[in-house]
């Protein structure tokens, strides 16, 4: 049984308790040694100095790794630091020892992302590969001693991790391998995320907001949110934020102006070659962008593409995927959704459709411009020029995502008959 971190941050006296293992007696029970006020239970006491703290041998998903499992709360923390900070959040991280969340943990535990007055507790999901790996995440963050972090769990069992997450960021996912179409690789992945929809619809928070970045996402955010009917579909995302900001530093560089006065630029539909960077609403200095850089071949024969394939640019060069810059925008997106959005400005995400002010399909996650007031909630944006030219890509777009709904038909309740018929394969912005 795991001991709980208690972070309260009235007063109360300091309680320090370890869990330990002791192999003396009965090998595989747990013994618990408590110290408070300086007195000690003498009876444990011997078992528990005559044996060192055992380094997690075989950590149970719902545990508490490590120096984490220490109990206390922070009364007696230094009250400069502590008075302010706000109840321990839960996050969920899944594909938590790959190359993203390396980065995306510790922005998450410095308070980076949620922050600084923000206590998280993070619960890290690998895969049975990546178990071994998946500890010595958390020994990294042991190691990096940041104050706002109060708890770390770690498994495989997503109905273990997820248990009361208030945040899922669903990273983790499989590549496609050699000759793999693209509808084996929304199967392989749609069954991930199957899995994962229905443990969070299980154990995770009602309120939970779940971020998709595992690719297909939008296709596997959809089987996510299909397989978890008890959490409010306006909770489900799909991350497109990275494009958005890939658009944004282009749209900068052409204009010749830093990239923090291009506002209002959405990144329309599918995380994949098929998304339409907007151009017509993107503002450059609260001007229009079009009339900023006035060129329009430029826009729709270098700005579209080169948006939609920075992904391959990037590895082509540095011989891996982006993964700073994805995590990065990852906690773009979260701060999105926590702090009010700026008049006159969006962010991108890619949301379920279902009563969109734009005529889109229904049922598919396809990312549109949205505000938020900062409470975690947002709003689709319904004033957005949209002309001929967005109008006939945000077409394609949504086919495209009707086509992978198709496939994945099988892997969503009650989904209607459907061939599945992908016959143009894209491209994720990664792979080519
Ligand atoms: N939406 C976006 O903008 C965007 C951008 C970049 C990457 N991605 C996608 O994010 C995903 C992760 O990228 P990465 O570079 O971190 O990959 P990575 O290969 O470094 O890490 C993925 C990790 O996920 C784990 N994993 C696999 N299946 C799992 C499962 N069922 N449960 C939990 N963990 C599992 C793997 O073991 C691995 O450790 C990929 O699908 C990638 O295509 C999306």
């Amino acid at each position: 049984m795991g001991s709980r971190t208690l972070v309260q941050p009235g007063g109360g006296r300091q309680v320090l308790a370890l869990n330990l293992k002791a192999r003396s007696a009965k090998p595989s029970k747990r013994q618990l040694f408590v110290v408070a006020e300086r007195t000690i239970d003498v009876r444990t006491r011997a078992a528990a100095t005559a044996e060192r703290p055992l380094a997690v041998p075989q950590q149970e998903d719902n545990e508490n790794y490590g120096v984490f499992r220490l109990t206390y709360d922070i009364s007696n923390e230094d009250p400069k630091l502590t008075r302010t900070w706000k109840k321990t959040i839960k996050v969920a991280v899944s594909g938590a020892a790959g190359q993203i969340s390396n980065h995306l943990l510790f922005m998450l535990a410095s308070g980076g992302v949620f922050g600084l007055d923000q206590p998280i507790s993070l619960q890290l999901l690998g895969s049975e590969r990546s178990r071994e790996a998946l500890e010595g995440v958390a020994m990294e963050l042991e190691d990096s001693l940041y104050p706002l972090l109060r708890e770390v769990k770690i498994g495989i069992d997503p109905h273990k991790v997820f248990k009361d997450a208030d945040w899922a960021l669903l990273i983790g996912a499989k590549p496609r391998g050699p000759g793999m179409e693209r509808a084996d690789l929304l199967d392989i992945n749609g069954q991930i995320f199957q899995e994962q929809g229905k443990a969070l619809n299980e154990v995770a928070s009602e309120d939970v907001r779940v971020l998709v970045v595992g690719n297909p996402c939008n296709t596997n955010a959809l089987i996510a949110m299909e397989n978890a009917p008890r959490i409010p579909r306006k909770n489900f995302h799909a991350l497109t934020r990275l494009d958005e900001n890939r658009a944004k530093c282009q749209l900068a560089l052409k204009a010749e102006r830093f990239y923090t006065s291009v506002t209002n630029t959405c990144v329309w539909g599918n995380h994949s070659t098929t998304q339409v960077p907007d151009f017509v609403n993107a503002k450059i200095g609260g001007e229009p962008a079009e009339q900023v850089i006035n060129d329009d071949k430029w826009f729709k024969e270098d700005f579209t593409p080169k948006v939609a394939t920075r992904g391959g640019a990037l590895i082509k060069k540095w011989g891996r995927s982006s993964a700073a810059s994805t995590a990065v925008s990852v906690a773009d997106a979260i701060k999105s959704l926590t702090t009010p959005t700026p008049e006159g400005d969006c962010f991108s995400t890619a949301v379920c459709t279902d009563g969109n002010p734009y005529g889109i399909a229904e049922g598919i996650i396809f990312s549109m411009p949205c505000r938020s007031k900062g409470d975690g909630s947002y709003e689709v944006i319904d004033d957005f020029i949209i002309d001929d030219w967005l109008r006939a890509k945000i077409k394609e777009s949504e086919e495209e995502l009707l086509k992978e709904r198709a496939c994945v038909g099988h892997l969503i309740p009650n989904a209607p008959p459907a061939a599945c018929e992908i016959t143009l394969d894209t491209m994720l912005p990664g792979e080519n």
